[in-house]
């Protein structure tokens, strides 16, 4: 790379893909060379040595795929790299030129981040547990994938713990009201004009409750971890899943 980082980004006219474009126009050291939206030819990626991409799930992966056959650096942050889509990406990079980095994020909030690690931390105990995610009316996919990632981890916890399955006596449950199970942890998705993204992680036991919450009220709070993904990524070759990776944490 030369000292001045060049980016492209993927979904520009999008509402993270043009806050993104404005924060590196922004940033020192980073040159903002393309913006790349539905129906572009991605081409060369106007010669980026970095994209950053936030479309749409079901876009992401060719999106991603292009940037690594061509050894460009990819943060990002777009939903629904679920493990089949992590498997897929890790074979395509292997045959990548060496030492080609991508970064994805479920969330680039610090405070999420931290959200999430002391959810994983809290776990252990407690006997009950459920994510409430409440997002602004527009997002098109449920369960977050802030949410997913979060019942990842507690899930996970819970199993490296030997806790049983969440203690629940519901048998009639027609219409979905105990919400969708991700790693057997209850998710509710909520979706309310005047939010913009924000998580619950409600933990109980005996007598007591623990609240985890955490709120993005403005999508400025993602950039700074944008920015450090794009700083960062070609430290780190390999598909990374988690900010939280590059931050020592
Ligand atoms: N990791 C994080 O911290 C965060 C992640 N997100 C995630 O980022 C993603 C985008 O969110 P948001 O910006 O709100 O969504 P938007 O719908 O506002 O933006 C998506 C953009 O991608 C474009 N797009 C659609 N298909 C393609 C394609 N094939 N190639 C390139 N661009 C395409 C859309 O164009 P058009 O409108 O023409 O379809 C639109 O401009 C979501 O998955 C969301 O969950 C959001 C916030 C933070
Ligand atoms: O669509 C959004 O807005 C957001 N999407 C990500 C997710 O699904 O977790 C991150 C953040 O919650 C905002």
């Amino acid at each position: 790379m030369s000292d001045m980082i060049k980016v492209s980004v993927i979904g520009a006219s999008g509402r993270m893909g043009s806050t993104v474009c404005d924060a590196v126009e922004a940033a020192t050291g980073l040159e903002l060379v393309g913006r790349f939206d539905q129906g572009d030819d991605l081409g060369d990626l106007a010669g980026a040595d970095v994209v950053v991409e936030f479309s749409v799930p079901d876009a992401s992966p060719a999106n991603v795929a292009h940037c690594v056959e061509r050894g460009v650096h990819c943060v990002v942050g777009t939903t629904g790299w679920r493990e089949e889509r992590l498997a897929r990406l890790r074979a395509q990079i292997e045959k990548a030129p060496e030492g080609t980095g991508v970064l994805i994020a479920p969330n680039f909030a610090i405070g999420a981040i931290l959200m999430m690690s002391f959810a994983a931390q809290a776990a252990r105990f407690y006997e009950s547990v459920e994510v409430v995610e409440l997002h602004h009316p527009r997002k098109v996919d449920a369960p977050s994938g802030t949410a997913a990632r979060t019942a990842d981890l507690i899930g996970a916890a819970r199993e490296e713990a030997g806790l049983g399955p969440i203690p629940d006596a519901t048998e009639h449950d027609p219409d979905g009201a105990r919400g969708a199970r991700v790693h057997g942890v209850p998710v509710h998705s909520v979706r309310l004009r005047g939010l913009v993204a924000h998580q619950e992680v409600l933990l109980g036991g005996e007598g007591e409750m623990l609240t985890i919450r955490h709120d993005s009220f403005d999508r400025a709070s993602f950039m700074p971890g944008v920015i450090e993904g794009v700083r960062r990524v070609g430290e780190h070759p390999g598909v990374t899943v988690g900010l939280e990776h590059y931050l020592g944490l």
